[in-house]
């Protein structure tokens, strides 16, 4: 594990232990972890996890690090919308899939746009609800760039909703979290949401 090791899990089981126990949870489901069919799949079902929990060895931080002065005289909103991101709630371990909007007023410096599409894919490949992972987009983003304001808005639809316990399809929930000139500023606030226009959240999450 890199990075982030405080978020990380101590004594990460082996390879063969997380194959046994997706057999468990095969037989649970009332399969035969030795049928064929079945008999790669915990191999591939420990490697999709290396996928989708990836953020555990990263570190957003890292990623923020590179900046560029050139744009001394650049005082306006950088926005950058609809950031596609796949994540897994912690409760039921199904996806959310949403879209991240952040929008950050910088300090001077200024940051290469892909690094905050970075910044969410780590926090979004961790076990989370849509709360944190908007809080912790927005607080790294903060303490690392020290800018103005940083608005983080995200719009998700949650599997755990959708196909599995209350079954609504077609709900997303929404979080915000601004901080800065975004939280003191009503004016600046509202330039944001006239920036971001009318919510696209009626599109279905898939
Ligand atoms: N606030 C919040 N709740 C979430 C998020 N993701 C899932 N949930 C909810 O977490 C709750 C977990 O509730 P529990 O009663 O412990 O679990 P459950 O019995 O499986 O609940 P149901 O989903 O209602 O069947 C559910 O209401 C989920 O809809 C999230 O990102 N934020």
């Amino acid at each position: 594990m890199t990075g982030n090791s405080d978020d990380a899990p101590a004594g990460r089981p082996s390879q063969a232990e997380a194959e046994d126990a997706v057999r468990v949870l095969l037989r649970w489901a009332g399969e035969d972890p030795a049928r064929e069919g079945l008999h790669d799949t915990p191999r591939r079902v420990a490697r999709s996890y290396d996928e989708f929990y990836r953020g555990y060895a990263e570190d957003p931080a890292e990623m923020l690090k590179r900046t560029f002065a050139e744009v001394d005289d650049y005082d306006e909103i950088v926005l950058l919308r609809d950031i596609r991101f796949e994540s897994h709630c912690e409760h039921h371990m199904v996806p959310i899939i949403g879209r991240a909007h952040v929008a950050y007023l910088p300090r001077r410096r200024v940051v290469g746009i892909s690094k905050l599409a970075r910044v969410v894919d780590v926090y979004a490949r961790r076990l989370q609800i849509q709360e944190r992972l908007t809080a912790q987009i927005a607080n790294t983003i903060n303490d690392v760039l020290q800018p103005h304001g940083v608005a983080v808005i995200l719009e998700a639809g949650h599997q755990c909703m959708t196909t599995r316990g209350v079954h609504r399809p077609g709900v997303s929930m929404v979080t915000s979290r601004m901080l800065g000139v975004f939280r003191d500023n009503s004016d600046t606030r509202k330039e944001l949401l006239s920036m971001l226009g009318r919510p696209s959240a009626a599109t279905p999450f898939d």
